[in-house]
């Protein structure tokens, strides 16, 4: 809405039909494109451009970055992506810093069903930055009078928040799926959220970034709505039912990396590990929940 914005898509079909219907109709079906908007799937568009919106899935993030790099040197880049990378065990804008030093990177994620804010309704995001002079103006250039960002210094903080919500979600989905219960679920959110605070502190988010939209916000949104894939996902295995493939579910590769930063950091993550378990299909939910019921008892 704030734009001239240039909509890059790597499907030259979709990218065109996207142009002449002002719709698209394969991801957002029924919204209409801002006459401000224009859909290409030309790259030069996009490196002609100082401030760039990565809305690529985690997995498939820092491939991309690496293949263009050179053209992305000292731009803004303000990852939309909410996950930890498999191979690096990086979040998007440590990916971003490690293959583009010299861009500005930042972060912009929180509670946002997509089609909310194409619809216009009332969100409020976290746009993390750790430059003091890009941060304000980004916060600026990419709220609308219904979408509201608060901007936070706190990158580790506000990636994590974003990536380990979309695990709880579908430990939450399961929860559902299962019929184990909306107190159940309760628990989840409240014991999921512990271990995010215990991630972050391993390493080194401020404990207030992730009670804030970026984490808290964000894990009250997915971990209570249908409108997640990640928490259909989690709902999926739950009931036993089948689940598009080709659905981008990042909680899923997310869960894994998270495992594997468990081992890293010697942390204790009961709920993310079974998540990893859950999701490949090498335990069933009533499997998930008698490893979770045994545990020790133990102070909150
Ligand atoms: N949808 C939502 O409500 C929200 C999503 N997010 C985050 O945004 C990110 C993307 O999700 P979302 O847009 O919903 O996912 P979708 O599955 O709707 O779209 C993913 C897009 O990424 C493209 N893509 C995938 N791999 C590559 C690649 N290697 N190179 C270039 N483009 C690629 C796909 O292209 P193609 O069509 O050609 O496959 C597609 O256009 C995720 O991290 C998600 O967590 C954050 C907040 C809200
Ligand atoms: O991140 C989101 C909402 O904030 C979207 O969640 P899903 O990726 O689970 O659909």
């Amino acid at each position: 809405a704030n734009g001239p914005v240039t909509l890059w898509a790597r499907d030259p079909k979709a990218s065109a039909a996207m142009q002449a219907t002002r719709m698209n109709a394969a991801r957002l079906d029924g919204y209409t494109l801002p006459e401000s908007v224009t859909a290409t799937s030309d790259l030069n568009a996009v490196f002609q451009a100082d401030t760039i919106l990565l809305a690529i899935p985690t997995q498939k993030l820092g491939a991309w970055l690496g293949e263009h790099a050179e053209k992305l040197r000292g731009k803004r880049l303000v990852a939309c992506c909410k996950g930890i990378d498999q191979t690096t065990l990086r979040g998007p804008v440590a990916l971003i810093e490690a293959t583009v030093p010299d861009a500005i990177a930042a972060m912009l994620t929180g509670p946002s069903f997509a089609a909310d804010i194409a619809g216009q309704l009332p969100t409020a995001l976290t746009l993390a930055c750790a430059d003091e002079g890009e941060g304000p103006y980004l916060q600026g250039c990419l709220s609308t009078p219904t979408l509201r960002l608060y901007l936070s210094p706190d990158v580790i903080g506000a990636e994590l928040g974003g990536a380990l919500k979309n695990v709880i979600a579908i430990a939450c989905g399961v929860c559902m799926g299962a019929g184990y219960g909306e107190s159940a679920r309760a628990a989840v959110i409240t014991r999921g959220f512990a271990e995010m605070r215990r991630i972050g502190k391993a390493l080194g988010a401020d404990p207030e970034t992730l009670t804030g939209l970026s984490g808290f916000g964000d894990l009250a949104l997915t971990c209570t709505s249908d409108g997640s894939r990640n928490y259909r996902f989690g709902q999926s295995i739950g009931a036993a039912q089948d689940f598009d493939p080709t659905t981008t579910v990042e909680g899923a590769a997310t869960a894994i990396s998270v495992s594997n930063l468990a081992k890293k950091h010697d942390l204790d993550l009961p709920i993310c590990t079974v998540v990893a378990a859950l999701s490949d299909g090498s335990i069933t939910p009533d499997t998930a929940l008698a490893t979770l019921l045994s545990r020790p008892l133990r102070k909150e």
